[in-house]
């Protein structure tokens, strides 16, 4: 077992990584995917406005550049662009002639799955057709199951093995995954669309849309300062029981929720069926992706994941967004699973790595005694990438996997314009579905020298401690905008307090 970190110097630790200076990118580097890149995109983000930080996340900007070179799917491309189509184009044509019997469509995803290398591409196209026992590598668009993806009895399948890690996204490009199938190999997360029958579905997203009048804006109170974000929310949990300890005891960015309520009808009917559907999937990912076949340390046993309660979204046109954030670990614990259900008008969701997803946090012990802790707390650079984007239509489920809150940030990206939607007009409902932990109740949490319940971070700037979980005062987890309004920084201050969180395997804290 490794050595656990002691806390003697946890002030200078933790006065290193507050201090870490944001890295910024600085060259586009060559996509490794030759799409051809979008003329910059109009849309003006002013995240000191419009995405300010909201109850259970870290808010942030989009990177610098993040819209240029967006790689759009062939449909969406801009003609003026016609070079690189051209070149998109050629190896398409190349890789048909190589291979008349695959479609276009699969042509292209051999081609994504290969990072635009026509020869790798063109291997694994043949591969797939050189042996009749293997299955067509055609696109499933209607994909509604992890296993689906892949071909245990077909080891050499190599097409279908989802990978681990993910590959990297291009360097300032956003990478558009067109079909369900396309997620799960770029991104840590299933895309399970027409997951309810229409019936339920429409039901659901009418009862939804009659609680939306009674949401309020997010709005923290957050020591001395009100923050809102631009589109607004309530929260569910089972039961009136729950609600009642929810009331002034669970705290999100440093204010206790008030509105709690309890799940509408349609929402208690749905659950059997996210869990059924979340544990296989669950089930077939340690199966089929993580290393070892092996549930990753301190995910929850499997079949174990339940709903205990929600998050309701409500985007009302196409600009309500909500910028890039992890969602907060503090009651969810390491290596949280999340399914989000979206009702209504379809938006676009998108994705970024900031991190590698770690495996074994706390093998390299901290040693608080070492004259060297300086080199020891090396800030790591981490490659920045591009972004993905995934379009979630009216009625799909979205698995955010285990790693996927840790080692990335997601966001609803503001649109230009939407498709109304029959029932629900200009509006999206999302329904994020959360599984708490009896161990991490808020009695249970450590309190910062503030006074109020800690927050539950991991390190990822730290080269030696990446990947490490903290508990943190709520007031480092503020965020300040900038005079220009164009950027929030995250507010320094608050008792700096900091002690780093242990779990056993299975995902429970360790207290000391
Ligand atoms: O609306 C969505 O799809 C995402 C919502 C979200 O990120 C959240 O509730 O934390
Ligand atoms: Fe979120």
């Amino acid at each position: 077992m490794s050595k656990r970190p002691s806390m003697n110097k946890k002030r200078n630790f933790f006065e290193a990584f507050a201090a870490a200076p944001k890295s910024k990118p600085k060259s586009e580097s060559k996509s490794a995917i030759e799409y051809p890149a979008e003329k910059k995109q109009a849309l003006k983000y002013a995240p000191g406005k419009d995405s300010p930080p909201s109850r259970e996340r870290d808010i942030e900007t989009p990177p610098e550049g993040s819209n240029e070179g967006v790689i759009k799917p062939p449909e969406n491309r801009d003609n003026t662009e016609e070079e690189e189509e051209d070149s998109t184009d050629f190896k398409l044509a190349l890789l048909s002639s190589l291979h008349p019997t695959l479609s276009p469509s699969t042509l292209l995803e051999l081609l994504l799955t290969s990072h635009g290398s026509v020869a790798e591409a063109s291997t694994l196209a043949a591969s797939q057709t050189s042996s009749p026992k293997k299955p067509s590598t055609s696109v499933v668009t209607t994909q509604s199951s992890l296993s689906t993806y892949l071909s245990p009895s077909d080891s050499t399948n190599t097409l279908k093995k989802i990978p681990f890690p993910l590959p990297p996204i291009p360097k300032f490009k956003t990478l558009h995954l067109t079909t369900p199938s396309q997620v799960p190999f770029h991104a840590p997360a299933t895309l399970h669309p027409s997951f309810l029958s229409q019936e339920t579905a429409n039901k659901l997203l009418s009862e939804c849309l009659s609680e939306v009048p009674s949401f309020g804006r997010y709005e923290f109170r957050l020591f001395e300062r009100n923050v809102s974000s631009p589109h607004t929310a309530a929260f569910y949990v089972k039961d009136e029981e729950m609600a009642k300890k929810h009331r002034g005891g669970y705290m999100y960015n440093g204010s206790y929720l008030d509105d709690i309520r309890t799940f509408t009808p349609t929402m208690v009917d749905i659950i059997p069926h996210i869990e059924r559907q979340v544990n296989d999937e669950i089930s077939a990912r340690i199966k089929e992706v993580y290393p070892n076949s092996e549930k990753l340390k301190y995910m929850l046993p499997e079949g174990k994941w339940h709903v205990t309660s929600a998050f309701m979204n409500c985007y009302d046109g196409a600009k309500q967004s909500v910028g890039w954030h992890s969602d907060q670990l503090t009651y969810l614990g390491p290596r949280t699973v999340i399914a989000s259900v979206s009702l209504g008008v379809e938006r676009e969701f998108r994705l970024r790595r900031v991190a590698p997803v770690v495996l074994k946090p706390y093998d390299e012990p901290f040693e608080p005694d070492d004259d060297n802790e300086q080199e020891d707390e090396k800030e790591w650079k981490w490659e920045t990438e591009g972004q993905l984007s995934v379009h979630l239509p009216h009625n799909s489920l979205l698995i955010m996997h285990a790693e996927c809150q840790e080692s990335w940030k997601h966001s609803v990206h503001p649109a230009n314009n939407i498709q109304p939607h029959p029932i629900a007009g200009g509006k999206r409902i999302n329904i994020t579905f959360r599984c708490y932990r009896e161990s991490l109740l808020p009695e249970k949490i450590p309190k910062c020298k503030c006074g109020v319940g800690c927050v539950l971070k991991t390190v990822q700037r730290v080269k030696d401690k990446m990947g490490w979980y903290f508990w943190g005062c709520q007031v480092g987890n503020q965020w300040k905008e900038n005079e220009d309004d164009t950027k929030d920084e995250k507010k320094e201050g608050g008792c700096g307090y900091l002690q780093w969180a242990h779990f056993d395997e299975d995902g429970d804290p360790i207290w000391e």
